[in-house]
């Protein structure tokens, strides 16, 4: 199968000896969106971090192949981008300098220039402002921008729409339905606006310890 495939293999997660969720599996591929829904603290960031690297599950397994090729885990990030309202950029830069840092690790898809990405943000009277300057949507935006449109098979969008008026939802729509299209997408989220385009659903709330 070409492209990207994610599994994890009875996948549990424990915190300070209290479970989050239990034996979970899954087999994720590229094209395909996921919804990864449940209640408040029901683990949906927890499942994003484990998938993409970022935190060891407690026991089970999660294999990365490209075209049938095992992917080491020390090389996932370069597969993968990740929005989550919990990363911030340095205050210290603007918008102008944290698109030219992003782009010295990451390629975007479609040749999209500097000012192309600018554009997509709809930032031009903002962009030589400093990170700090900005209003958490417009640095959501900044987020999500450089996200979506990376030239990478997986994304990871955590709350996406965090911050957003509903313009910014439709604006979110429609980078997901111009850059998404072959990529393997994750969406935690309780909010059916940022998730009703998935067409996979996989509820936390069937992997509770009994
Ligand atoms: N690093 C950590 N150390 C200890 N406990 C943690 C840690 N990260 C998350 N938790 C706990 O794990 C549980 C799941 O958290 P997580 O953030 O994954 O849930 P969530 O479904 O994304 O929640 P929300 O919908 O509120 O964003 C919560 O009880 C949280 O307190």
């Amino acid at each position: 199968m070409p492209g990207l495939l994610i599994e994890a293999e009875n996948i549990s997660k424990e915190y300070n000896y209290t479970s989050i969720f239990q034996q979970l599996n899954g087999h994720f591929e590229s094209d395909q969106s996921v919804a990864v829904l449940g209640d408040n603290g029901s683990g949906k960031s927890t499942l994003l971090q484990i998938l993409s690297g970022m935190t060891e599950p407690t026991s089970g397994v999660v294999t990365w192949r490209y075209d049938d090729k095992k992917i080491p885990d020390y090389r996932w990030y370069e597969y993968l981008s990740y929005c989550s309202p919990h990363l911030y950029f340095d205050p210290r830069f603007t918008v102008d300098e944290i698109i030219r840092q992003f782009q010295r690790v990451k390629q975007f898809q479609n040749d999209l220039t500097h000012d192309d990405l600018i554009e997509l943000m709809r930032f031009q009277p903002h962009r030589s402002k400093y990170i700090n300057e900005l209003s958490s949507g417009m640095n959501q935006r900044v987020r999500l921008v450089l996200t979506i449109c990376a030239d990478v098979p997986a994304l990871f969008l955590d709350e996406p729409c965090s911050n957003l008026d509903q313009q910014g939802v439709d604006w979110y729509h429609e980078l997901i339905s111009t850059y998404g299209p072959g990529k393997l997408i994750f969406v935690a989220s309780n909010d059916p606006r940022e998730f009703d385009f998935c067409e996979k659903r996989l509820s936390l709330m069937d992997f509770k310890k009994h």
